[in-house]
């Protein structure tokens, strides 16, 4: 049996809307345009300082606005639940890894109290072992050191899997020497360039997919 970590955004749930939302509150603040639903997907995935890097770089904003928008990012983060949908088949196909004893792991650059209240929200949390979110360590992928955390911190030492979405997380499975699995429908920058050991569009291919590795 395998352990298996996921990527959160753009991999098991859209959620984009509510970090639009988020983005769009701190923006109308500061009386500045609002970001497209494709702008944010383009600014995630490393991270929320990442993310309002690009806020501020596509906004001309000033520089010293930053801690404040982090602050304010973070602040408004964990209640932004409302409009963010796992894929489609995410729920039964965690319960039926986790049943068929695999041991399911969660190492997301999303800040971990955020992540945690949308897998509560959603009824995602308990198939979960381990979970490590952009501030559980001092560092986010892609450096290695939040997904060996995650494969360290479980009960077992066989195979290692990560599942992501994007090239921060093909970097980071690299970088970490842990197998690579593309799900294609999520936040990806592009279409190629990444190393994978295999891709899926539908969650319900998954299972059948992770049969390849022993
Ligand atoms: O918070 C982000 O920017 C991205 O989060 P992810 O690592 O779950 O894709
Ligand atoms: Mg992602």
């Amino acid at each position: 049996m395998a352990r298996i970590v996921f990527d959160l955004d753009g991999t098991l749930i859209d959620s984009a809307r509510d970090v639009q939302g988020i983005a769009n509150a701190i923006l109308s603040e500061l009386e500045s345009r609002p970001l497209s639903l494709s702008e944010a997907r383009r600014f995630m995935g490393e991270g929320v300082p990442i993310f309002v890097d690009r806020m501020i770089a596509s906004r001309e904003l000033d520089e010293a606005l930053r801690p404040r928008m982090v602050e304010r990012f973070l602040a408004l983060y964990e209640a932004a639940v409302e409009l963010t949908r796992p894929y489609p088949g995410v729920a039964e196909t965690l319960h039926a890894l986790a049943r068929d004893g695999h041991h399911l792991g969660l190492c997301t650059n999303k800040p971990e109290a955020p992540a945690r209240a949308v897998l509560r929200h959603l009824g995602l949390e308990e198939p979960f072992e381990i979970i490590v979110g952009g501030d559980t360590l001092d560092c986010r992928k892609p450096n290695p050191a939040p997904l060996r955390a995650a494969f360290d911190r479980m009960a077992t030492t066989s195979t290692r899997i990560y599942v992501g979405d994007s090239e921060t997380d093909a970097e980071c499975a690299l970088r970490a020497d842990v197998p690579f699995v593309l799900f294609t429908e999520g936040y990806r920058k592009g279409k190629g360039g990444m190393t994978c050991r295999a891709a899926f569009s539908s969650f319900t291919e998954l299972p059948q997919v992770l049969e390849g590795f022993a």
